[in-house]
C-alpha cells in the first residue's frame, strides 16, 4: 500500500474504487470476485456459522482513507450502516496526516479468564493456598492449550481477588482467581475458556470451595491500544472558524463529556461509531470490544469520556485514546468470512497489536470528527447531507431521481421522508 491518500475516491463510481482497489497491490483477482459478487457470504459457509440460518444481512463496506499511522498507510475497511461516519474519520485522517500522522502504541494482547469460587471456609486461607501454586497453576493452564504456548503465549500470571468480604450471604461471598493469557494473534476467547474450564478441578481442591463461572473477562485490561494525535490550530480552521476556535470548541465538547455521563454516552457512541465498522468487517467479536470499551470509561466510578483533548503549551490541540481491545487477526470467524479475510489483507497489518492500534486511531479520529462538527456548524450539516440519499430511497427514489431528490432536500434543508414522498411524487409526476 505506497498511500491511502486518495482525493476524491467519494466522487468516483463503485466501479472506478474497485478498478483502482484492483489496480493496487491490495488483493488478487480471486479476493476481488468475494468482494464484488453477488454474494460475498456464501449462504452453506454463513449455514456453518451460527444456528437456524435463513440468509444473510449484508452491510454497506466502505473505506476510511487517509490514515498514518506510525509512519505506515492504512485503507481501512469500515461496515457501517450510518452515513457521514467513514466520511468524517477520512476527513480526520486527513488533516491529522499534516501532521505526521497518527502515534499509537499496545500492549501485549493478554487477555483475563476469570475463576469464581464460592463456600470457603477461609478464603484467605484459600487465596494463600492458590498463590502458593501459582507456578503449577500456571502450568497446567499451558497444558489445556499447549500450541499457544509454542507460540510464544500462554498463561502468563494470575491474581486472587476477594469478594463481598464479611458478608452474610452465603451467595456474594467469593474468591475470583483471574488468569492472564497471551492469546497472540487471536482474540483469544474460546482459548481462554478452555484453559480457564481446565483448573476449577484443582482450584477447587486447593480452596475447599466450590467453582461456578470459569470464563474470559471481556474488560481485558492488561490488553490495551492507545492513540494520540497533535494538531497545530491552523490545521483546523473550518469555514469561518478559526482553528483556535475549533480546538477550543473541541476541548469545551470533551469537558462536557468528561463531567456528565448524559453527555459521554453520546461522546463515546460517536468513538465506537469509528471503531465498531473495523471490528465487524474484520470479522472480530464488536460485542466483546464494546463491552469492555465502556467499563474502561467507567473504570474510576463516573462513565466519562474515553477520549481526552487538551491544549498543549505551542497551543496544539492533542487527543488521546486508550481502550481495551478484544480483536484478533486469526480465530473466530476471521478466516471463515471471505470478506473479513479481504478486509485483513487490505489493512495489511501483521499482527493483532497492530490491528488493534489502527482501531483506536479510527477511534479518535472519528471523535474529533464529530466534536470539530459540533463545536462549528453543528453535525447536521455534514451528516445530514450524506443522509438525504437515504432519505431520497425511503420514499422511494430509483436512479437517478435520488441524487435529484437528495439534492433538493438539501436545497430546501428540509431532510425528512415526508418531504422526500412530496418531491418523488412531483418527480414521477
Ligand atoms: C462530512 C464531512 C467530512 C464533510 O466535510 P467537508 O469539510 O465538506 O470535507 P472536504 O470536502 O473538505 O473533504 C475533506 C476530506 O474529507 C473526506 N470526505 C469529505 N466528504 C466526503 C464524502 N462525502 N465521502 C467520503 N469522504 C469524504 C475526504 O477524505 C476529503 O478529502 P478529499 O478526498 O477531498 O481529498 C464533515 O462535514 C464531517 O465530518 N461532519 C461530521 C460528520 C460526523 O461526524 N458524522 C459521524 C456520525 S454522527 C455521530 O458521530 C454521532 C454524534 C455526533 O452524536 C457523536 C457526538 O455527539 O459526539
Ligand atoms: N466475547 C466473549 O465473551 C466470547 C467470544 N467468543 C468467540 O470466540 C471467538 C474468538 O475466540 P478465539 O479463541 O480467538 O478463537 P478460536 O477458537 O478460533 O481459537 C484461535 C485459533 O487461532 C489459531 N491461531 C492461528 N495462528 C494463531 C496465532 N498467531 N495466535 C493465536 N492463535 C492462532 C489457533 O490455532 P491452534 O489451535 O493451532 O493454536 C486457534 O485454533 C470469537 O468468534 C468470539 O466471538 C466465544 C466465547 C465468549
Amino acid at each position: 500500500m505506497e498511500t491511502s491518500r486518495i482525493p476524491g475516491f467519494y466522487n468516483m463510481t463503485v466501479e472506478e474504487r474497485r478498478t483502482l482497489l484492483s489496480s493496487m497491490d491490495l488483493f488478487t483477482e480471486d479476493d476481488a470476485a468475494y468482494l464484488f459478487s453477488k454474494e460475498p457470504l456464501p449462504m452453506d459457509t454463513a449455514n456453518n456459522m451460527i444456528e437456524n440460518v435463513i440468509g444473510t444481512f449484508p452491510l454497506p463496506l466502505g473505506l476510511g482513507l487517509n490514515f498514518l499511522i506510525n509512519g505506515k498507510d492504512y485503507c481501512i475497511p469500515m461496515a457501517i450502516e450510518e452515513p457521514s461516519v467513514v466520511a468524517s474519520a477520512s476527513h480526520i485522517a486527513k488533516i491529522v496526516r499534516e501532521t505526521g500522522g497518527f502515534t499509537a502504541e499496545a500492549t501485549e494482547r493478554v487477555m483475563t479468564g476469570q475463576i469464581q469460587v464460592v463456600g470457603c471456609s477461609d478464603f484467605n486461607a484459600a487465596k494463600e493456598a492458590i498463590l502458593n501454586e501459582k507456578d503449577t497453576l500456571l502450568e497446567a493452564a499451558n497444558n489445556a492449550y499447549p500450541s499457544l504456548r509454542k507460540r510464544g503465549g500462554g498463561a502468563c500470571d494470575l491474581e486472587v481477588r476477594l469478594l463481598n468480604e464479611g458478608s452474610d450471604s452465603k451467595y456474594s461471598q467469593m474468591l475470583v482467581l483471574h488468569l492472564y493469557i497471551n492469546t497472540c494473534d487471536a482474540m483469544g476467547a474460546n482459548m481462554v475458556n478452555t484453559m480457564a474450564e481446565s483448573l476449577a478441578p484443582v482450584v477447587e481442591e486447593l480452596t475447599g470451595g466450590k467453582v461456578y463461572l470459569r470464563i474470559l473477562s471481556n474488560y481485558p485490561d492488561r490488553c490495551l491500544a492507545s492513540a494520540r494525535c497533535v494538531i497545530p490550530p491552523e490545521l483546523l480552521e473550518t469555514g469561518d472558524f478559526s482553528g483556535e476556535e475549533v480546538r477550543d470548541g473541541v476541548i469545551h465538547a470533551y469537558e462536557f463529556a468528561a463531567s456528565d455521563p448524559y453527555r459521554a454516552v453520546t461522546h463515546n457512541k460517536g468513538i465506537m461509531n469509528g471503531i465498531d465498522p473495523v471490528v465487524i468487517a474484520t470479522g472480530n467479536d464488536w460485542r466483546a470490544v464494546e463491552a469492555g470499551a465502556h467499563a474502561h470509561a467507567a473504570r474510576d466510578g463516573m462513565y466519562t469520556s474515553m477520549t481526552n483533548w487538551y491544549s498543549d503549551e505551542k497551543g496544539n490541540l492533542v487527543g488521546e485514546l486508550e481502550l481495551p481491545m478484544s480483536v484478533g487477526t486469526v480465530g473466530g470467524s476471521i478466516r471463515v468470512h471471505p470478506i473479513a479475510k479481504l478486509a485483513h489483507k487490505l489493512l495489511n497489518v501483521d499482527s493483532a497489536r497492530e490491528l488493534s492500534q489502527v482501531i483506536v486511531a479510527v477511534g479518535l479520529a472519528q471523535n474529533l470528527g464529530a466534536l470539530k462538527a459540533l463545536a462549528t456548524d453543528g453535525i447536521q450539516k455534514g451528516h445530514m447531507a450524506l443522509h438525504s440519499r437515504s432519505v431520497a430511497i425511503a420514499a422511494g427514489a430509483t436512479g437517478e431521481m435520488i441524487d435529484v431528490i437528495s439534492q433538493r432536500l438539501i436545497d430546501e434543508k428540509e431532510i425528512r421522508v415526508g418531504k422526500a414522498k412530496e418531491l418523488v411524487a412531483e418527480y414521477t409526476k
